[in-house]
């Protein structure tokens, strides 16, 4: 067994990387899940075609709706299934192509906190074993000095000592998520990816853990990648924030810049059942046309044009690419530049009262 170095990550990160370059890459991320019992070719399309980068120290969100392939590049991300293309580098090594050693250190300095804790725990077990167990898997100390570091992060995230020897069914839901969120960190990560850690929690709990992440990326420098459908954990939380439909990301941009300035019809969209949630109105009343297709079958050009209230002829016949639309905002939409003409014509118009809601919440 090697005694912990918490230093030892600092080192590792100090090998001729280049600082100024991005501490996450995605490139081209396709994930299809193929369909058994049907013929050959015909898959799931969970993710198809995503590209990012994520810089040392910064917090990219992930938003969108259920379905649209968030989690499963969580899971390709930290190799918990192959992806079906594309390729993925954290502090430049290439992270798809890892095998043996190098896998297992990588799996070390990326970490994934998922939605829900309860199931991410083993009630049989107390919450400090629980918590030893990936230190023992990783060689890291000997029994008392894996106790004292399980003592050490419990406090760092708010639990007093007593949490160590308690079972899972003895703690709560946000408790809970501090043992997860704890467990996580032990092992000195650089990147953690953070699937819906807030939604399976109440209200009050849920921006206490924010806060929590909040203060830990700042004492543990991590740089992390949120999923959330949520856009208000996207706004608390994030520096930048890319929006996600159907396997494709539609928009990426700085949070303010997309709060104020959204450039895609459906991060306008929504931002507007967003702010109608929180007013209490009816959210989902008028703001997207009709269901989300399946991604087993998504439709030509751009994904979105079944749903949007904008869509001209030539949006189901053009590939979309995201283009460049300024001040590091980028937009999957090909009549990004005339939204605004377009919305305020809507809310004048008064003729469709389905868009009225929607055109409201955006003069808002
Ligand atoms: N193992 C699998 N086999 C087949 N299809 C899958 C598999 N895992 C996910 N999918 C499909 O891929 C699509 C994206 O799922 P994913 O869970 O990534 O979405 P999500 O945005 O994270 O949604 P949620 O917030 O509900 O988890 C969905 O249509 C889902 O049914």
């Amino acid at each position: 067994m090697t005694s912990y170095d918490p230093i030892e990550r600092n080192l590792s990160r100090d090998k001729g990387t280049d600082p100024t370059a991005p501490f996450v890459v995605v490139k081209d991320l396709v994930k299809h899940y193929p369909v058994p019992g049907f013929p050959r070719g015909r898959s799931v399309k969970s993710v198809d075609g995503v590209s990012f980068t994520i810089k040392e120290g910064e917090v990219l969100g992930l938003v969108g709706e259920s379905g649209c392939g968030k989690s499963t590049i969580a899971r390709v991300l930290m190799r918990l299934t192959p992806p079906t293309g594309g390729v993925a580098t954290v502090d430049a090594r290439n992270v798809f192509a890892m095998k043996g050693e190098e896998l297992r250190r990588m799996r070390r300095t990326m970490q994934l906190v998922f939605q829900d804790p309860f199931a991410a725990l083993d009630p049989r077990m107390t919450i400090g074993e629980s918590m030893e167990v990936p230190l023992a898997q990783h060689g890291i100390g000997h029994a008392r000095e894996r106790r004292d570091l399980v003592l050490r992060m419990l406090n760092d995230v708010g639990l007093d000592a007593s949490f160590y020897g308690r079972y899972p069914k003895q703690c709560s839901g946000g408790q809970l998520q501090r043992v997860v969120i704890g467990r996580a960190l032990l092992l000195k990560p650089w990147f953690l990816v953070c699937d819906e850690p807030t939604s399976a929690l109440d209200a009050s709990m849920r921006t206490q853990i924010l806060n929590l992440l909040m203060d830990l990326k700042r004492r543990f420098s991590l740089t992390i990648l949120m999923i959330s459908h949520d856009l208000r954990v996207m706004r608390y939380m994030c520096d930048r924030i890319a929006v996600m439909y159907l396997g494709q990301i539609v928009e990426v941009a700085e949070r303010d810049e997309l709060f104020e300035h959204p450039r895609h019809p459906y991060t306008r969209a929504l931002i507007a059942s967003s702010m109608l949630e929180e007013t209490g109105l009816n959210s989902s009343a008028g703001l997207l046309k009709g269901e989300a297709p399946s991604p087993l079958n998504p439709p030509s050009g751009c994904r979105f044009h079944t749903r949007c209230i904008y869509a001209r002829q030539a949006c189901s016949e053009n590939l979309q690419n995201l283009l460049q639309a300024g001040d590091g905002h980028s937009v999957r939409c090909q009549f990004w530049e005339h939204l605004d003409d377009v919305s305020q014509q809507t809310a004048r118009s008064g003729d469709d009262a389905s868009r009225e809601p929607m055109a409201r919440a955006m003069s808002a």
